[in-house]
């Protein structure tokens, strides 16, 4: 029997990506705090963020596959994470507007046998987005929304936010928060075959 994959964040567009798949999997956000030291590039940082919280759940369990993931924005050598607050998603807005910049999204994927981690995969994918210009009213207004301030950059691809975005080069599912090509990639490495599990995509999760 293959063990239990557990989706180790709070995130809902994650969850509704996985969903997609028809993958029978259980959620437990990780609550760690998303803080690394020093100075990593955008790929370590989201690389390290989602082992973190991968780790974190998988302590948790004695047989597992765990995933976990992390989204930063990457404009001209800087990393936006989430907004602090609606000030800051428009100052953030403003800073993308009228100019491509790059979605960094990492995997990491924790394999629990017997209560020890047995093994372990990272990966990260990186989507290049160009967002429009936006008057300062279209800022205000997106940001009153609410829908910026819980996503990487201030802005959602899925949502409103689509309005402004011209173009992406890349993995549009890295955008939003979790790569499936790659995330299928990896489940395949770790013999976790997605093809032999029962197709269910009404399931509850
Ligand atoms: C750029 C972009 C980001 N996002 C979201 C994906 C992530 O949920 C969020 C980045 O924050 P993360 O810290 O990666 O994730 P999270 O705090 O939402 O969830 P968890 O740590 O529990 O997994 O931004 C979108 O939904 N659409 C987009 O277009």
């Amino acid at each position: 029997m293959q063990p239990e994959l557990v989706l180790a964040s709070g995130s809902p567009r994650r969850r509704e990506l996985l969903r997609s798949l028809g993958v029978p999997f259980s959620v437990h956000p990780s609550w760690v705090a998303e803080e690394v030291p020093g100075d990593p590039s955008p790929g370590e940082l989201v690389e390290i963020l989602a082992a973190k919280k991968a780790l974190a759940v998988a302590h948790t369990r004695r047989q597992a596959v765990v995933i976990g993931s992390d989204t930063v924005v990457s404009l001209e050598g800087k990393i936006l994470g989430k907004p602090a607050d609606q000030e800051d998603a428009c100052r953030i807005l403003e800073r993308l507007q009228g100019r491509a910049h790059q979605v960094y999204s990492g995997i990491a994927l924790v394999e629990m046998d017997g209560g020890k981690v047995s093994r372990r995969l990272i990966s990260h994918r990186v989507t290049e987005v160009m967002v429009r210009n936006m008057t300062a009213e279209e800022i205000h207004w997106y940001v009153s929304t609410g829908e910026p301030l819980d996503k990487a950059g201030a802005y959602g691809l899925q949502g409103i936010g689509s309005i402004w975005v011209d173009w992406i080069d890349g993995c549009y599912t890295n955008v939003v928060g979790l790569s499936l090509p790659l995330l299928y990639d990896m489940l395949k490495q770790m013999d976790y075959p997605m093809m032999t599990k029962p197709f269910s995509p009404e399931r509850k999760v």
